[in-house]
């Protein structure tokens, strides 16, 4: 075993026994392992570590199964190497204190059609906005909520019987530190525990006890209200209310338990990278400890913080892409968690399950002044690129039709449709 537990965990000793294998860990010095950089300094050099030390960290952290709360309990005061960010990535202080007032939708209103209108317009302008009314009782949300932090705070070699990177061998489930962590410009501190709730939802003896019941009863909440929404979201298209759910069929359900404990030296990381989710939608439930940053217009981030029992709604990739960048989805990210007490989130990516199909602009909402922007892609590619590195827009820049779009790619049927599609209205 290398140095970088080791090196990184400073003052006592530390014996982990799993029943995979056992980590001993006693101390050493972690100087090597800290570089003088700040976010004062960072803009003009960033710490000099060859590509291949920095992979023998990450998978001697991996191997470690501690997560990065595993290093918060044995006392570290300097994060490792693995997570600085580059200078590009880290946070300008001046966003810190921006706030984004998303909207705020109410869904107990009694006029169908302005919640129809406020959904659609929320869609469309911010990629974002909270539920309100939405019908899960409080102590639901609490009971999700909690079951994720006892599973966080559990025993860590109870808990890391559980890591797993690949997920397990039905592919069910994942727990893990960061979900970045192969990359090699910068990790997250995070833990993630992702379970599959459907279209084969994980066999619950997969699913850690401690969270099972609350993770089945908050999934039977997320199935009504994602299908309600998804509803007003279709209509908010000018379509009739199933049409987005009979294309979709959004069975193929993720949740991630997302657990961001204190950070030591938080203007060196982030708690979750920057991305889009290459979802339909999402829906976001956290505790109140704030951290969710989200990008406005496109170039300034803002935190998004959501009033007490709202949940919050984020447009994913693939509905930008089917509702023809009608609905658009935001770029957000989350802050190293600089308070002692963690950061919970647990979302829920609803996804296309329909394996036959393909998908791309919907033929109602294209014509010929208003061509698909899109090809489409099915869910082998959507697949594919939810196991690659969570990245920005990936779907979206990969099936935008543009200049790098090779004529292979291009759809003759849809065309069609579009054009059979605008001379019918
Ligand atoms: O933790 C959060 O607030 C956001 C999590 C998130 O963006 C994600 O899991 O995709
Ligand atoms: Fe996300």
């Amino acid at each position: 075993m290398g140095n970088f537990v080791l090196d990184a965990l400073r003052t006592s000793t530390l014996s982990i026994q799993t029943s995979f294998h056992e980590i001993k860990v006693s101390f050493g010095s972690i100087k090597s392992l800290l570089v003088p950089w700040t976010r004062s300094n960072s803009n003009n050099s960033s710490p000099v570590i060859s590509k291949t030390k920095l992979r023998e960290d990450i998978k001697e952290f991996d191997e470690s199964k501690v997560g990065v709360k595993g290093l918060v309990d044995a006392g570290i005061t300097s994060i490792p190497r693995i997570f600085y960010q580059p200078p590009e990535n880290l946070i300008d202080s001046r966003s810190l204190t921006r706030t984004l007032d998303i909207p705020v939708i109410d869904l107990a209103a009694s006029d169908r059609a302005i919640v129809v209108r406020q959904v659609q317009e929320a869609s469309s302008k911010f990629g974002f906005f909270q539920l309100i009314n939405h019908g899960i009782p409080l102590c639901r949300m609490d009971d999700v909520i909690l079951s994720i932090k006892a599973f966080n705070e559990l025993e860590t070699e109870l808990k890391s019987q559980y890591y797993s990177r690949e997920g397990n061998e039905k592919r069910v489930l994942y727990y893990g530190s960061s979900l970045h962590l192969n990359e090699l410009e910068g990790a997250s501190w995070n833990d993630t525990l992702l379970v599959a709730l459907g279209p084969e939802p994980a066999e619950s003896c997969y699913v850690p006890e401690v969270c099972r019941m609350a993770v089945a009863e908050w999934d039977e909440e997320m199935k009504k209200l994602g299908g309600a929404l998804l509803g007003l979201m279709s209509e908010g298209l000018g379509l009739k209310r199933e049409a987005l759910e009979e294309k979709l069929c959004m069975d193929a359900r993720i949740m991630a338990g997302n657990y961001y404990p204190h950070c030591p030296q938080p203007d060196l990381t982030l708690g979750l990278k920057s991305h889009t989710d290459p979802s339909i939608f999402t829906l976001l439930l956290s505790n109140h400890v704030p951290g969710l940053h989200v990008k406005v217009e496109g170039h300034e981030w803002a935190n998004l913080v959501a009033h007490p029992g709202a949940l919050v709604v984020n447009i994913g990739d693939v509905l930008q892409i089917i509702s023809n960048d009608k609905y658009r989805s935001v770029e957000h990210r989350v802050l190293a968690n600089s308070l002692q007490e963690p950061r919970i989130s647990v979302a829920v990516f609803f996804n296309p399950a329909n394996d036959a199909d393909t998908y791309g602009p919907l033929p109602e909402i294209t014509s010929l002044d208003e061509p698909a922007r899109y090809r489409d892609f099915d869910l082998l590619e959507l697949r594919q690129q939810m196991k690659k590195e969570v990245g920005v827009k990936s779907l979206i820049n990969n099936c935008r039709i543009g200049p790098n779009l090779k004529w292979r790619d291009w759809n003759p049927l849809r065309l069609l449709q579009s054009y059979v599609g605008s001379s019918q209205n």
